[in-house]
């Protein structure tokens, strides 16, 4: 890579160094932001940019490489990274960005070409976006899209950049209406969501804290511990975090241990639990007495867990590392929380590249892993206890099949309401916990609450 750093846009420069690792190295786009993060200074302003030109590409990959398409002969394929890149970054602030002018998105994007990529690439990048830019100053749109009325599901996959299958799917299930909303939704940033955690702090609290320091701040609508912050806060610098008052995790996530019926004095076992924002969230509703065991496959995932354990001041919590799918307590606990891997089309807005690290194949596998901590946790229950399964996605295959499937293989469990436990809004007729985004305004979620029959008596038969 070319050395000289261009010192007016810092932010893209930065920008296209990132986007061009992210495609040639198949890196996720959130640890390269955090790399580069530490590796160059930028003022507040730059880094807000250069995390928004990053992300922004990335979300709507789809989308630009469909435009460019249009004016690129032979296609964008032939080009290098770093050309690709730079004309994607130049077009989504054409089309994106409404705060930045034309001519300097032109101009500054074509300066760090030529600095990164030489005076070929500049030259390119010049030409196809000045053709874009004319095109948008006459108030035409850069390239039609497909038509809705003829391809309803490659109209959507191009218009808000999914990829196809995904969006096949939530036509067939929620139409093209339902899909469309799922899929503005997906592409909106979400605020940061943090659950205060109540046994070192309230909520009015913390946000009159978040106030004092002029960020804009407000409760979740349901949840009573949650708050919501809008704009940037770096937690790990900021006491109350550090003090072990507050975790980040979404509402709809932070509901799901209510589903559990907790109560100091409880023997719970949290099957999937890092990296313990729901563990942490059960020591809390046990008032941090009883047991809690914390398994988890991944070790460098626990060693989060522990960390936020140890931060947020719990007691109880005692970590393992385990497969779940065996069972390693038979009959020992009175809960226990299966949190499971999943497709997490649910959570696409919180990760800019979640949609296409995603293949509709990858369920195959993970319905497999799902039912086999079902089996296990089965066998790890005491008679009388419940399992809580739960999810971050939206696919039936994951949620409601699979309990279903599970039941009638289980006549020994029985599925009990989520009513009562959370708000009724998100409970459905079958009883299931369901968060829908494009209905609820909140990431997506699942629960089933299934209680093993107590043991018949001593004697009975
Ligand atoms: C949805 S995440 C759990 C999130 C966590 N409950 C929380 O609230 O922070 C799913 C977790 O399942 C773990 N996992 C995947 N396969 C597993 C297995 N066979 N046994 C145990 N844990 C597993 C993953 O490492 C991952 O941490």
């Amino acid at each position: 890579m070319p050395s000289k750093t261009p010192i007016r846009s810092p932010a893209r420069y930065h920008a296209l160094r990132a986007l061009h690792r992210i495609e040639t190295r198949a890196a996720y786009a959130d640890y390269v932001l955090q790399a580069l993060r530490r590796e160059v200074a930028l003022s507040p302003r730059d880094q807000d940019l250069l995390t928004t030109l990053v992300d922004g590409v990335t979300i709507w990959r789809k989308t630009l490489d469909w435009v460019l398409a249009r004016y690129v002969r032979g296609g964008l394929e032939r080009l290098d990274p770093w050309t690709r890149n730079a004309l994607r970054m130049g077009l989504y602030q054409l089309m994106f960005l409404d705060r930045i002018p034309r001519w300097a998105a032109v101009h500054e994007t074509v300066e760090v070409t030529r600095a990164l990529a030489g005076e070929g690439a500049a030259a390119l990048v010049n030409a196809v976006l000045r053709r874009i830019s004319a095109r948008l100053e006459q108030g035409r749109p850069p390239a039609p899209f497909p038509s809705l009325a003829e391809d309803p599901v490659a109209h959507l996959a191009v218009r808000y950049s999914y990829p196809e299958w995904l969006v096949r799917r939530w036509i067939a299930r929620y139409g093209v209406e339902g899909a469309r909303a799922l899929c503005r939704f997906h592409n909106t940033p979400r605020p940061l969501s943090l659950r205060v955690n109540r046994l070192r702090a309230t909520r009015e609290e913390i946000l009159a804290d978040l106030e004092a320091r002029g960020l804009r701040a407000r409760p979740g609508a349901y949840h009573p511990y949650i708050v919501l912050v809008e704009g940037g806060l770096d937690l790990t610098t900021w006491p109350p975090y550090q003090e072990g008052k507050v975790i980040a995790q979404d509402e709809s996530a932070a509901m799901v241990p209510y589903l559990m019926d907790l109560r100091p004095g409880l023997r719970v076992l949290d099957l999937c639990a890092a990296p313990g924002g729901k563990t942490t969230a059960i020591a809390e509703g046990m008032g941090d007495h009883g047991w809690l065991i914390a398994a988890d496959a991944h070790f460098g995932r626990l060693r989060r867990l522990r960390e936020h354990a140890l931060r947020m001041g719990f007691t109880i919590i005692r970590v393992v590392q385990a497969d779940g799918r065996r069972p390693f307590l038979p009959e020992w606990a009175d809960r226990i929380l299966i949190d499971a891997p999943c497709l997490g089309t649910g959570v696409l807005a919180r990760r800019s590249d979640a949609r296409w690290h995603k293949q509709e194949s990858d369920l195959i596998g993970l319905v497999a892993v799902q039912r086999a901590l079902l089996e296990s946790a089965a066998r790890m229950l005491r008679p009388g206890g419940r399992i809580v399964y739960s999810t971050c996605s939206l696919e039936p295959e994951e949620n409601e099949e699979q309990i279903r499937a599970f039941l009638r293989d289980h006549p020994e469990f029985r599925l009990l309401s989520a009513q009562g436990k959370v708000p009724s809004p998100f409970v459905d007729a079958e009883g299931f916990y369901r968060v829908l985004p494009h209905v609820h305004h909140m990431d997506g979620a699942f629960g089933a609450i299934l209680e093993k029959l107590p043991a018949p008596p001593a004697g009975f038969g």
